[in-house]
């Protein structure tokens, strides 16, 4: 859906995307996950045609961008910096006239009110009657920018920052509807800063780093088991004696223990007469690895040390 190569983008000398090569596959919920100023932003800029590449390649549905662009953008829906919408009009007539912007002609004119009316159930909105958008909590104008987004029923949705602003509340209805959306077969790409959010919504993720991609692989890969399993027990004491120096870390009823095999750890366990009441597979978190593989915020200045 998306493929970039060596995609690079300076300002002045500030390398705002380094070498990037981007592989986002049909059905994906790609999180693209960076700190402030890592360079998601003029990333999904530049996969939009809204930027030029300094360098690099760059292709939607396998087409070259921005060459293919007016065949390409009709099937991405976005959601860029925020949506814009007008504050004194309700949200149909405010996607009546994006739509009204769209390609199709007269045959599109006809369909608008119903198009405008299912991306509007889409996102929940769909009984918010006439009360105009400038009534709305910052949550409503997410959805609403999601249900512009849809229009036109996108193959690809790219959304940069969705969440910026809700309250937890309004990620979870944002969470849901994307999942929503990427069930019923849309491909979703989303940028954001926030670790766990990735982490609760997406299937890939690729990692920026000062504009440089650090980690781009599936999430179940990302987190692999450690090779540590917890053991809870009420007999501990036991159960550290059978296992000798497998055991790598004790806290009262719960042991850390290295074991490939959960079950069968288990199972010699129970023939030894300990009693197991838990058992969990430990694996890497999402954040250690993003931590292991980047540096800091990209935009945090270090104060200057004395000389
Ligand atoms: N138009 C521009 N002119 C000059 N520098 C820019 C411009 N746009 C972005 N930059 C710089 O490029 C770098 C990446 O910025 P970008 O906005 O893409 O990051 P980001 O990851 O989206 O950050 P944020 O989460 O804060 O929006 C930053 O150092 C920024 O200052």
């Amino acid at each position: 859906m998306i493929e970039t190569r060596g995609l690079t983008k300076l300002f002045g000398r500030v390398r705002a995307v380094d070498d990037i090569a981007l592989d986002v596959r049909a059905g994906d919920v790609y999180g693209f996950l960076g700190a402030n100023g890592s360079g998601k932003t003029t990333t999904v800029r530049m996969l939009l045609g809204l930027v030029l590449p300094t360098s690099g390649e760059l292709r939607l549905f396998g087409e070259p961008m921005p060459r293919a662009a007016r065949r390409v953008l009709p099937r991405v829906g976005t959601l860029v910096e925020g949506p814009a919408a007008y504050g004194h009009l309700p949200a149909r007539a405010n996607l009546a006239l994006i739509d009204a912007a769209g390609p199709g002609g007269r045959a599109a004119r006809r369909t608008r009110d119903d198009r405008v009316a299912a991306a509007l159930d889409q996102v929940g909105l769909g009984g918010i009657g006439r009360r105009p958008v400038k009534a709305f909590s910052l949550g409503m104008r997410q959805r609403l920018g999601i249900a512009a987004a849809l229009l036109r029923s996108p193959e690809l949705l790219i959304l940069d920052e969705p969440t910026n602003g809700l309250d937890p509340q309004g990620i979870h209805e944002m969470r849901e509807l994307l999942l929503a959306l990427n069930a019923a077969g849309t491909t979703v790409f989303v940028s954001s800063h926030l670790l766990a959010e990735i982490e609760q919504l997406c299937t890939r993720v690729g990692v920026l780093d000062r504009g440089r991609l650090v980690v781009q692989d599936s999430l179940s890969a990302l987190r692999r088991p450690t090779g540590l399993v917890e053991v809870r027990t009420a007999a501990a004491e036991d159960a550290a004696r059978d296992l000798g120096d497998r055991v790598e870390r004790r806290d009262g009823d719960t042991l850390w223990v290295r074991a490939d095999d959960a079950a069968e750890l288990n199972a010699r366990l129970v023939a030894a007469g300990v009693p197991v009441t838990g058992l969990v597979v430990q694996h890497h978190t999402l954040e250690e690895v993003v931590l292991q593989r980047s540096g800091g915020s990209a935009d945090r200045v270090p104060a200057r040390t004395a000389p």
